[in-house]
């Protein structure tokens, strides 16, 4: 299931216009305040109509049809959920509005782990509950696509870690495109499958998230001090001194030890300014993590700094290091360097699950 969306919008001070398809799984709209994310959201909804605009889900056009008829699932930044009912009769609404039967009650109720609240009244609910329930109202509305809008900027980063699994679950399990906007850019590397950059009203970059991140030319647009690359690794064994082995292509990355089952894919995201380059491979170093690479490419910018993109046994890897060290180490596509990564610089809120290997 693919949206495709091509959308010409102008308000008296902004102009949107983007065009992209959308594979299947989560594709997050990152950029900016102002920059036009909840514009593009609000026209897949129908909340908005655009001067101009064709939006079609699996070839069926969806830009000329009333919203009721859309079947949008959509997840406000706040919960929005009706005071009065209870979480169950908050979940069954949307299928009653639409008339449709209440599918999957039980298997949503579990993927978000809401079964112990069914009674309660939202005024009860912590905001990470009211979220996950915000969430299974949208679900449990029939739809085709799930539009998630900043839908926890009102948590804060506790509570926000532990709603990201469920929208891993979401993404891997259910099947149903999602369009996902963000501001952060580490939910955006932990959640996305596809990553389209909103600039001033212009897709600026759009591709596989692992791609995306990646990209040394992309990385100065998504906020240089977040800049990081995502590695698909295999938890390999849980040690007894506290670590996490994971084998990724080009060898093994200890990480502190991490709640998912031997033989789980994770997907871990390692900041650029983590990475440390050497030309031999160091001797007698403290870091556990020493990854032999190739530089693939590297990207100057006008700061002291400069991204260096490197290839990994077929994964890509972003360094940050100075251009003086550039320089010294004559840092320049073909090298090949060894990147250490040290196993604390990897927080735990930066491995999430990856294709149904659940963690924890
Ligand atoms: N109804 C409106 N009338 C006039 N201008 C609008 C309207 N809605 C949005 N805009 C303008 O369009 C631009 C894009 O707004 P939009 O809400 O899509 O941005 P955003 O990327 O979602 O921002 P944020 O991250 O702050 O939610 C902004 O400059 C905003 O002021």
């Amino acid at each position: 299931m693919s949206l495709s969306v091509e959308i010409a919008h102008r308000f008296p001070a902004f102009q949107l216009e983007v065009a992209f398809t959308a594979p299947p799984g989560l594709t997050c709209l990152f950029g900016r305040s102002g920059s036009g994310k909840t514009t593009i959201i609000n026209a897949v909804a129908g909340l908005l109509r655009p001067d101009q605009a064709r939006i079609t889900l699996d070839g069926v056009a969806l830009q000329d049809l009333a919203p009721h008829k859309r079947r949008v699932g959509y997840v406000f930044q706040d919960a929005r959920l009706f005071p009065h009912l209870t979480v169950a009769q908050n979940l069954a609404y949307g299928a009653k509005v639409r008339r449709l039967p209440l599918t999957g009650f039980d298997r949503i109720v579990d993927l978000l782990g809401i079964g112990g609240l069914l009674e309660r009244r939202p005024a009860t609910l912590s905001g990470g509950e009211k979220s996950r329930v915000a969430i299974g109202r949208a679900l449990l509305s029939g739809p085709q696509i799930l539009l998630m809008d900043e839908p926890f900027s009102a948590l804060d980063e506790a509570r926000k870690a532990e709603i990201l699994p469920y929208v891993e679950a979401l993404r891997d399990q259910m099947g149903l495109p999602i369009l996902y906007v963000s501001h952060s850019l580490p939910e955006v590397a932990r959640l996305a499958t596809t990553i389209a950059v909103i600039d001033a009203g212009r897709l600026v970059a759009f591709g596989p998230a692992a791609e995306v991140l990646s990209d040394p030319v992309t990385a100065p647009l998504l906020g240089l001090a977040d800049a990081g690359a995502i590695l698909t690794a295999q938890i390999a064994a849980h040690e007894a001194d506290g670590l996490t082995r994971l084998e990724t292509g080009a060898g093994p990355l200890w990480l502190p030890r991490l709640a998912g089952a031997i033989g789980g894919q994770v997907r871990v995201r390692i900041a650029a300014q983590d990475v440390i380059l050497a030309r031999a491979r160091p001797d007698g170093l403290s870091a556990l993590n020493i990854l032999p690479c190739r530089v693939s490419a590297v990207q100057e910018g006008r700061g002291p700094g400069v991204l260096v993109q490197l290839d990994l046994g077929g994964a890509a890897l972003l360094a940050r290091i100075t251009r003086r060290s550039a320089q010294a180490l004559e840092i320049a596509p073909g090298l090949a360097v060894f990147a250490v990564v040290k196993t604390v610089a990897v927080a735990q809120g930066d491995v999430g699950a990856e294709r149904g290997s659940p963690l924890g």
